[in-house]
């Protein structure tokens, strides 16, 4: 067993799979020998799973969908609990305040969605860390708390933050060659 599969052994993510890039962070996932279940209508949020993911997409949809299909308050409640939780991009605008959709608000930043760009729509960077980022119409955060933990930054914004169990991101890690955001989400379920 290689160490990067033994990062994920032994562990159950509950990937939300109602609408956007779900296979992607199933295929990472997986790769790092994690078990991945989809999370597609109310019943599957009270299968078990150790930690959980929340794609990028387009946020307006994923949260009526979360609404609709009966899943919005159980999910709330495991990432209230403690629940190791990534959010990217739609994922993490789910998470963060937000006056325009209807999210979860556990995570306390505040974003402008698609502030990286309608037109431009999506482009390849480097992180000022120096690991690859894949930003597709990303929101921008543009303030958070003070014990909201940057983890990585571009052009001086932060791209990626850590808030106690949870992890959110700008960009599309499920795209990008180097799973350090995956390997933390499957670090913090280990715990
Ligand atoms: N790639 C993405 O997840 C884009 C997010 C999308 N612009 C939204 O507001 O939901």
């Amino acid at each position: 067993m290689t160490a990067q599969k033994k990062a994920g052994a032994g562990i159950v993510v509950g990937v939300l799979a109602v609408q956007g890039a779900f296979i992607e962070h199933e295929r990472r996932l997986e790769a790092l020998g994690a078990t991945c279940i989809e999370l597609r209508r109310g019943s599957d949020v009270h299968r078990n799973f150790d930690c959980l993911v929340l794609p990028g997409g387009e946020s307006t949809v994923q949260s009526k969908l979360l609404h609709e299909l009966d899943m919005f308050d159980t999910l709330e409640e495991y990432i209230e609990n403690g629940m190791p939780t990534l959010g990217t991009c739609a994922g993490m605008i789910l998470l963060a305040h937000s006056s325009e959709i209807e999210g979860f608000d556990t995570l306390p930043i505040t974003i402008k969605r698609n502030a990286y760009g309608r037109q431009l729509g999506s482009f390849t960077a480097c992180s000022d860390q120096g690991a690859p980022l894949t930003f597709i119409r990303a929101p921008r955060i543009s303030s958070m708390d003070t014990g909201v933990e940057v983890l990585a930054s571009y052009n001086n914004y932060p791209v990626a933050v850590r808030f106690a169990n949870q992890l959110a991101c700008a960009f599309h890690p499920e795209l990008d060659d180097d799973p350090w955001l995956h390997k933390l989400l499957l670090s913090l379920a280990r715990k």
